[in-house]
């Protein structure tokens, strides 16, 4: 019964089917085999109403466009920065919107027709084809977008291409442009200093007015629209999704953004599996979807041989030392050759002859490797001689081991527990940078994102614990004072910039609807005084200061630059403005409140006699100029309530504890938070968060704008989820609460998305009771994120950084925290129940906090 109602229903589709299409034809044509049809010209439907849906065709959503895996694999593409732009109205002028009115729709590729997978097909069918996941047989590799706009000549050159094997078929070259340096590939004028951004494909540069023209909407990123569709320049890879600043100028922080994950994540940008030969085998697309989709895969994937050990998940280049380890137990690639990675040891490892480097770090990690072994290593690190049957140990168990492979760049696997204390002595007899060695010192890691107030913490702690700034120490805060002073500039000619550009463009609007009426004239010209507009002279200043920082050249002209311009930054600075931008930081990209602090003595800081005054110094930013790691070590009064105790158990004094303070700057936790797993063995993590951040605006580099506030959270979020700190207490100090107490009662608390629910239920008759009650709410949202993660308590404590007793207190609160953390694993009293060992309790003068 049900089938044949089913066939009912089919052949019911099917002469409705057929009798659409027939409308299509001229009349009399045949009507060609299903087999047969060509998809790949779309007619827009305008007949009788049918029971069925009629297909549509969204020109950008590739998303539907790709099939299977790529399908699921990649987000949504961005609609938006089109709509956008559409709704506000800019002139556009890209072929994108003038095909989106069009009726007829060309397809890029007659190949996917063979397939079934094209979402243009014509047929009524095809109306399931817009899910590509629900195609039967739809291959699992990414397609170019199906709809692209080029010009009649390209897309019949593109029909040749396309009819060769959708697997084989290799993408269509990038077109030749003849380019000049410093020429625009649209207007064609011509300035060697000016930016140009690059298309990702044919490298064709177009200068600020012709980019958004000549790239359109950029629905796969910066690419000319004619090179839509098209894979990219391999050697340009390495910058997809990273944003220019030309790019953050032109187009909203939104716009960027999805921009940007268009360019990561579509399809056509996708490195193509016959690209990576793994262990002599070129991939296919199953294995190449195997290796993306595996829980560890190789991070930045470029087109190249390797070689992969499916048992150990070691992998590395071709002819060189392993790199990573990834999953193991991966179907790719052909079989493990021995001399994958070059080696010349004769120790085999999986049957792979191992380096040189790799046989180093085996003999330190006491591995008896005599010539001729063969080892049998897994994915645990477990290893066993080949045809023995007896697990002889764990490679990277050892803290000492991983630290010595991290030493020398040899891959470890993630999510080892800590390694066992025992390592000490033999790690402590090799040479290793002292700092690493295990002392008497209870290690202090203090982290957080830039200008949280991290470096201000470390220079309070050597004022405070009697460490003085060596002459070479205080010659470089200098420098580093004298260089911020441009960088603080160039942040505000730079949103001047921005700011002139925007009221032009409001001008520009203004006087349109003020054509229609002679008052609007007269209120246009009116109000055509821009209040950020500044002179020629200081203008060709901005451009040139700006040029500079554009291409990181700063150090190159400071610091002889900075007594010959003193006098132009005082003028800069004096301006109106600048003065109005600075009015407007919160919308610049990062400018630290200390700016005017620095840049209203702008003269003085600059002459060659200027001597940082201990207040210059807590304000400048930073340790050193280089600004990497810095330690210093020190010792605490160790009179508190907890030692009072100690002393009454043990009728002794307790030994003076050093403690070390490490700081490492954001920029060393940027990468991955790869030297996170140097310091293992901290005994507290200690993360500093400005609470002012909560209305700024952050971007890592060049990426896109963000809160800043969310960008510490997130940097918080991987800290704590790090291996290397499963078992270590974490201090969270809630930075900056001077700036915060003032600034809560301007800025509501709920700019900030992840504040959103901030209401405070009382009645706030003065600042500070609204100021508390935001710090309890953020104390408490980082509280309870902390717990939900290691389903530990964290240690809140607030502070403001600039005044050193607040400092102070912080740290004899750590020490405490410290002392319980110690106390707890050995549970020597007995006394320790969780409600002491909360931070709600206040047994100690320093437990006032949340
Ligand atoms: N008002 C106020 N300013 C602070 C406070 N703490 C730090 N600052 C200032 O904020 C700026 C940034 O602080 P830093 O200590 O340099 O921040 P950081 O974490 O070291 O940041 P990077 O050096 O960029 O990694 C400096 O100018 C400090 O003077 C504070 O509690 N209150
Ligand atoms: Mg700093």
């Amino acid at each position: 019964m049900a089938a044949a109602a089913a066939e009912t229903a089919e052949r019911k589709e099917r002469s409705s089917w057929e009798e659409a299409l027939r409308k299509m034809l001229p009349p009399g044509a045949p009507l060609p085999d299903e087999e047969h049809l060509d998809y790949s010209i779309a007619v827009e439907y305008d007949g009788p109403a049918v029971s069925y849906e009629v297909p549509k065709i969204e020109p950008l959503d590739l998303r539907s466009a790709s099939s299977g895996a790529s399908a699921g694999d990649f987000p949504a593409l961005p609609r938006g920065p089109r709509f956008n732009r559409l709704r506000t109205g800019e002139p556009r002028g890209s072929p994108m919107e003038s095909a989106r009115s069009s009726s007829v729709v060309q397809s890029q590729r007659g190949s996917a027709e063979s397939d079934g997978g094209d979402t243009s097909r014509s047929s009524p069918r095809a109306s399931s084809a817009r899910d590509p996941n629900s195609l039967p047989g739809s291959p699992r590799r990414p397609r170019p977008g199906t709809v692209t706009f080029n010009t009649a000549e390209e897309s019949e050159k593109e029909e040749d291409l396309s009819c060769g094997s959708p697997v084989a078929a290799p993408p269509p070259a990038a077109p030749s442009r003849e380019r000049r340096r410093g020429v625009c590939g649209r207007c064609g004028k011509g300035n060697i200093l000016k930016e140009r951004e690059a298309c990702l494909v044919c490298d064709a540069r177009y200068c600020s007015n012709c980019v958004l023209k000549a790239m359109g909407s950029m629905p796969e990123g910066r690419k000319c629209v004619s090179c839509i569709g098209r894979p990219i320049d391999e050697s340009k890879r390495s910058s997809l999704g990273k944003c220019s600043r030309m790019l953050s100028k032109l187009c909203s922080p939104l716009e960027v953004r999805q921009i940007m994950k268009a360019e990561r994540e579509c399809p056509a940008n996708q490195l193509r599996p016959e690209q990576l030969i793994v262990n002599g085998q070129p991939l296919r697309q199953e294995e190449l979807d195997e290796i993306l989709g595996c829980s560890m895969p190789p991070q930045k994937l470029r087109p190249g041989r390797y070689w992969y050990d499916k048992d150990s998940g070691l992998w590395g280049k071709e002819g060189e030392r392993p790199d990573r380890i990834i999953s193991s137990k991966l179907n790719v690639g052909g079989k493990l050759r021995p001399d994958a990675s070059d080696g010349s040891t004769q120790v085999f490892i999986n049957g792979r002859e191992i380096t040189k480097l790799e046989l180093r770090v085996l003999k330190l990690a006491n591995v008896q490797c005599p010539r001729d072994t063969h080892f049998w290593v897994y994915d645990d690190g477990s290893y066993e001689e080949e045809g023995q049957n007896n697990i002889r140990g764990k490679i990277w168990e050892k803290a000492s081991t991983r630290l010595i492979c991290s030493l020398f760049s040899l891959p470890t696997p993630p999510g080892n527990s800590p390694g066992s204390k025992e390592d000490a002595s033999t790690f402590s007899s090799r040479s290793v940078p002292e700092y690493l060695e295990q002392k008497r010192v209870q290690k202090l890691l203090l982290l957080g994102l830039e200008g949280s107030g991290t470096s201000t913490i470390f220079k309070q702690a050597k004022f405070l614990y009697g460490n003085k700034f060596t002459p070479e120490e205080m010659q470089d805060m200098k420098l580093m004072i004298q260089s911020n002073l441009y960088k603080y500039l160039s942040t505000l000619l730079e949103g001047r910039e921005r700011f002139e550009d925007e009221y032009l463009e409001k001008q520009k609007s203004l006087a349109l609807h003020a054509e229609k009426s002679i008052q609007g004239e007269r209120r246009v010209e009116e109000s055509n005084k821009c209040i950020y507009l500044i002179n020629q002279r200081l203008k060709h200043f901005s451009d040139w200061l700006l040029e500079i920082m554009a291409m990181g050249d700063l150090d190159a002209f400071f610091p002889a630059a900075t007594r010959e311009y003193a006098p132009v930054v005082e003028e800069v600075w004096k301006d109106p403005a600048i003065q109005e931008t600075y009015k407007r930081r919160n919308e610049l990209h990062f400018l630290p409140d200390v700016a005017s602090y620095f840049l209203d003595r702008a003269i003085e800081i600059s002459s060659n006699e200027y001597e940082p005054t201990e207040k210059d110094i807590l304000c400048a930013e930073g340790v050193t100029q280089c600004n990497g790691l810095a330690f210093v070590e020190f010792s605490l009064d160790d009179r508190s309530p907890m030692s009072e105790l100690y002393s009454e158990k043990f009728d002794c004094p307790p030994p003076l504890m050093k403690y070390q303070l490490i700081r490492v700057n954001s920029r060393g936790l940027s990468e991955g938070c790869k030297w996170l797993e140097m310091f293992e063995d901290v005994h507290a993590v200690i993360f500093c968060v400005s609470l002012s951040d909560y209305d700024q605006m952050w971007s890592r580099g060049s990426g896109p704008l963000g809160n800043k506030m969310m960008a510490s959270k997130e940097l918080f979020e991987s800290v704590v989820r790090h291996p290397s700190f499963r078992e270590t207490p974490f201090v969270l100090l809630l930075n900056k609460y001077d700036t915060f107490e003032e600034k809560i009662n301007r800025v509501p608390l709920t700019v900030c998305e992840w504040f959103a629910d901030f209401s405070p239920v009382k009645p706030h008759n003065t600042n500070q009771s609204l100021a508390s009650h935001a710090y309890y709410f953020v104390a408490v949202k980082f509280k309870d994120l902390y717990a939900s993660i290691s389903g530990r308590k964290l240690f809140v404590f607030q502070t403001k950084a600039l005044e050193r007793t607040t400092v102070d207190e912080a740290f004899k609160y750590i020490r405490e925290v410290l002392k319980w953390d110690d106390m707890k694993d050995d549970n020597v009293f007995g006394i320790l129940d969780e409600s002491f060992y909360s931070t709600d309790a206040s047994s100690s003068p320093y437990l006032r906090q949340v």
